[in-house]
């Protein structure tokens, strides 16, 4: 069993028109360990073709290559990678490193799929640097190394896994005389340590370097000369072992070539950015704007009780009564703690010193009442009492509108009789507090009630206040009075209400604000997709390397999940910090933070940072994957 085996190799390109041409037309040869083979021949004599075939790059050919009888025919798409990257390394004519990648780095691309320490990695990369006489420049840029320099990179790369097969495809043909008797010393080196080597070249005088002399014209092997004894004949199969390039050297790799563009990816950040913040500030408006209501609201009503009606048609619900057994269906709820009798009174009619005020509308007292509300004096708990509100006394007394509180006044109700014709109930009552609420009158029930008995009319209650045992109690409560048939129009219920617009509205400006997603999406496409194409060169020398296909494609989603990553944290540092100017501007109006943003906008922000990214950098991540190796690195 030989080392390298090539029986029978036939390779016929198919061209545009649907022509075919044979390139390969039946190649048999061996190669062994410690050889220096020189593959010579015509330009267009299928030596590129052949190198191709036997780095596994090609898979399209009839007839066989076998390494230590192992045959490449037989081998799927991720062992030819898993071959690549164990047994051949790579030395092209015009150096192919990667621009982007320090030279150190460039040699650490294919340690890093060994199964060496990353330390071991970093020793072994600088080792084979100082082989190479570029000791101490291992952080420069391969633009800033000369054409010489450039390829003894190329060496150290593709020495790094340790392979045992060097394909070297015109590997002196961009350099002068000097460099290139440098090139020849070490792949002469290379070969004495037992390896293969195997040098496309049109040069006689490379030619003549190496051990043995193999002539390619037109698809025939026609001439095959030994000059000298091969190396070594120990073949060394490499103990590093190895993997698909891991997660962690996928970022490093994203990270190094977004810091290189780093404008484009600024502007990109900053337009996702912009999408980001304004959906999460308008979300934040929205939670800011319910809260502000609802805090207003609860300030001056109480928002666990309710007042409940009957549901009616024509919406005058004033009119139904709420009987005996409403107050019992409604007390056997769990939630509810307390229910009150009440009475609306479209208007109340208070006369003092024999000028009248009309009410525009009041109820009897019930919990619904704050007492913060009242500027003054308590609420009309007692019998003939009465709480007036700030403008009603002003009516009387605009400088000292105080001066009404213990004053007695007479008041005038509009009810009905059982038969439901319309009754005045007049009494006078006490002026006990003052309220900041306007144009009201708040009487108890049993004020009320004791002047419809004057009139002989017993007084029905046309709602109940229906207290709950804490703010929470509200909705399950107003589920289940819904469910019993009543209407409710406490505070909690509004709150819930006005918070349901509000909220809808502020999803609907976030909807909106949401489009500039969908324009920082495409810029991400423009960007990925231009550069599958300025990369595509790396996208071949990395697959050579014997890096997977699903690797480049997360090489690309990599990027691309960064660069939601950062608009997205942007976004929310913008909305953070607007938030804050607002808020602190708003502290002086209303006394309370407009901008609310919550934990889960930001995680919110984040999920759809990341996830429009992903989605965008789907399509060119997959091109760059399916990118043919060959026509990769022969892009120009
Ligand atoms: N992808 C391709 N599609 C069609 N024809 C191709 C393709 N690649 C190579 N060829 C043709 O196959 C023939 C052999 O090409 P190959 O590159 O192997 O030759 P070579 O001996 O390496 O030439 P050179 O010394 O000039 O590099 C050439 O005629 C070339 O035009």
């Amino acid at each position: 069993m030989q080392f390298l085996e090539i029986n029978n190799i036939h390779k016929s390109y198919h061209l545009a028109d649907g022509a075919e041409l044979p390139v390969l037309k039946g190649i048999n040869a061996t190669f062994g360990p410690g050889e220096f083979v020189s593959i010579v021949g015509e330009s267009g004599g299928g030596k590129s073709t052949l190198m191709n075939i036997i780095a596994g790059l090609d898979s399209e050919y009839s007839g066989d290559v076998s390494i230590n009888g192992r045959s490449l025919k037989q081998m799927n798409e991720r062992e030819l990678d898993q071959y690549r990257r164990e047994n051949i390394g790579f030395i092209f004519q015009s150096f192919n490193l990667i621009s982007h990648l320090t030279i150190l780095e460039n040699v650490l691309v294919g340690l890093e799929m060994t199964n060496l320490t990353h330390a071991d990695q970093v020793k072994k990369a600088k080792h084979l640097l100082t082989e190479v006489g570029l000791e101490k420049r291992e952080n420069v840029y391969p633009n800033q190394l000369s054409g010489g320099q450039k390829q003894r990179v190329a060496i150290a790369r593709a020495l790094a896994t340790d392979p045992q097969i060097i394909i070297a495809d015109e590997p002196t043909g961009a350099l002068d005389e000097q460099n290139t008797q440098e090139i020849l010393k070490l792949l002469d080196r290379i070969a004495a340590q037992g390896k293969l080597v195997i040098a496309v070249t049109h040069s006689q005088a490379v030619a003549k370097h190496g051990t043995r002399i193999v002539h390619l014209d037109h698809g025939i092997l026609d001439h095959d000369e030994t000059l000298k004894k091969p190396y070594n004949d120990i073949s060394q199969q490499s103990t590093l072992g190895s993997h698909h390039l891991r997660f962690r050297a996928i970022i490093q790799m994203a990270l190094k070539h977004m810091q290189r563009n780093f404008g484009t990816n600024l502007l990109i950040t900053l337009g996702g950015a912009v999408g980001i913040f304004s959906v999460v500030l308008m979300l934040a408006l929205g939670r800011g704007i319910g809260g502000y209501i609802s805090h207003e609201i609860s300030g001056n009503l109480n928002p666990t009780t309710s007042e409940v009606t009957h549901k009616v048609k024509d919406g005058n619900t004033a009119a139904v009564e709420m009987t005996a057994k409403d107050i019992s269906k409604l007390k056997g709820l769990t939630q509810v703690t307390h229910v009150e009798k009440g009475f609306f009174m479209p208007s109340v009619q208070v006369q003092y010193h024999g000028r009248n005020v009309t009410t525009s509308y009041s109820q009897t007292y019930n919990r619904t009442f704050l007492r913060k509300n009242l500027i003054k004096g308590k609420n009309p708990t007692d019998n003939n009492s009465i709480v007036l509100s700030r403008d009603i006394a002003k009516k009387y007394n605009k400088q000292h509108y105080q001066n009404l509180l213990g004053k007695t006044v007479t008041v005038y109700v509009n009810a009905t009789d059982e038969h439901q014709r319309p009754v005045l109930l007049k009494k006078e009552v006490n002026v006990v507090g003052l309220t900041k609420s306007s144009n009201t009158a708040v009487l108890s029930w049993e004020t009320v009630a004791n002047m419809a008995k004057d009139q002989n009319v017993k007084l029905k209650p046309t709602f109940l206040a229906v207290t709950v045992r804490q703010l929470k109690d509200v909705k399950p409560f107003e589920a289940q009075a819904k469910k019993l048939n009543y209407k409710l129009t406490g505070v909690g219920s509004y709150i819930n209400t006005i918070n349901q617009y509000v909220s809808l509205a502020s999803y609907v400006l976030a909807g909106i604000a949401a489009i500039s997603l969908i324009v920082s999406a495409i810029m991400i496409i423009v960007v990925l997709y231009i550069s599958v194409g300025t990369r595509t060169k790396e996208i071949g020398i990395l697959r050579a390397l014997g890096v997977r296909k699903a690797d480049i494609r997360a090489l690309f989603v990599s990027e691309a999940m960064i660069l939601g990553l950062l608009y997205s944290v942007l976004g929310l540092i913008f909305a953070e910090l607007l938030g804050l100017v607002i808020n602190t501007a708003a502290k002086g109006f209303v006394h309370y933070s407009i901008i609310q943003l919550a934990p889960s906008f930001m995680l919110f922000a984040i999920l759809v940072g990341v996830l429009i990214s992903l989605v965008a950098a789907w399509a060119p991540a997959r091109k760059a994957a399916k990118l043919d190796p060959i026509e990769a690195l022969s892009y120009e």
